[in-house]
């Protein structure tokens, strides 16, 4: 289902530039992704910055790239696809040259995920609260008490309701939308620098797709975390991020800031990508919360 964009969302979440002067996290370059049995080549160079606190989009239809990209960036490619050229600088260093252990290091603590369908990254027989807790222990070393206590804290941010009592549940007895908070929480358990969105609001009704968005933004705005936001929906993006990367076949078609690109895109497909969202608001999503170019130049001077 294709999201309505949120109207009531907060614009200062949604507008604040990835801020020239403030430190690179992330620099992909020229990346290609090749499959080595199909002798394929699957992503034919990507390129951005993502610098602390910016968000940026990856958008595109299924197929195109996109899930690839990010597990490139994770490190976490299937066994027969690889990173062929190009660079990705994660903290200022090449990831290309990190061994096993240093990736399990980075992961979690530098770097963090949540996809599209929460319940199949927690295990079913153990309690939620338990499952952060774990990952708390294990990277943190925090003691039982401690990593409890913490773990409630960190349901209280992704805005749990009762968090003592979401601790306890098993899965099945979550929603998808309090899974995709369960699992935030233990993605942002580490204070990583980066958090990829990969289609983590897909599987979820467009009232929770809103409000998991919002609560991105919020964790953003108040941590500094950068957000690499991935969707086949363009209208995800445009509410969250400062700039989009519009990814057709495995290639980048068009790229620059988000409001740029709602008001000219250039390329056909991004034309089309917006035209299909008019009827579901993203006209008046650019009426309310992203003003024209012109109107926004001091912000961005
Ligand atoms: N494990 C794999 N083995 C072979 N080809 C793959 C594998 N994973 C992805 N691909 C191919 O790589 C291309 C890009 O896939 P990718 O998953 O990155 O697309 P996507 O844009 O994320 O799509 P979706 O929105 O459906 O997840 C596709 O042609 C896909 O078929």
């Amino acid at each position: 289902m294709t999201a309505p964009v949120n109207p009531t969302a907060n614009p200062a979440l949604s507008t604040t530039a990835n801020e020239p002067d403030s430190e690179i996290v992330l620099d992909l370059k020229n990346v290609t992704i090749h499959d080595d049995v199909a002798d394929n080549e699957l992503v034919k160079g990507v390129s951005f910055t993502l610098r602390r606190g910016g968000v940026l989009g990856i958008v595109g239809e299924s197929g195109s790239g996109k899930s690839l990209t990010c597990r490139a960036i994770l490190g976490i490619l299937p066994k027969h696809i690889e990173v062929s050229g190009g660079s990705i600088d994660l903290l200022g260093r090449d990831v290309s040259s990190l061994t096993l252990k240093e990736w399990t290091g980075l992961r979690g603590t530098n770097i963090a995920a949540v996809f599209q369908d929460p319940g199949s990254y927690l295990n079913p027989s153990i309690r939620v609260g338990k499952q952060v807790q774990e990952v708390l222990r294990v990277k943190q070393h925090l003691g039982r008490r401690e990593s409890r206590l913490r773990t409630l804290e960190l349901f209280e941010a992704v805005r749990l309701n009762d968090p003592a009592y979401v601790y306890q549940q098993y899965t099945h007895e979550l929603s998808g939308g309090m899974l995709q908070r369960v699992l935030i929480a233990a993605a942002i358990a580490l204070e990583p620098d980066v958090l990829i969105a990969d289609e983590a609001t897909t599987a979820l009704d467009v009232t929770v797709q809103a409000e998991i968005l919002d609560l991105l933004g919020e964790l953003k705005a108040r941590t500094g975390l950068s957000l690499i936001v991935v969707s086949h929906d363009l209208a995800v993006v445009a509410q969250l991020c400062d700039e989009v990367l519009v990814m057709k076949d495995g290639a980048v078609v068009e790229q620059g800031l988000t409001r740029d690109i709602l008001y000219a895109p250039k390329h056909e497909y991004a034309k089309l990508l917006i035209a299909e969202h008019e009827q579901y608001g993203l006209e008046r999503y650019l009426d309310s919360a992203v003003p024209e170019p012109e109107q926004q130049e001091l912000d961005y001077a």
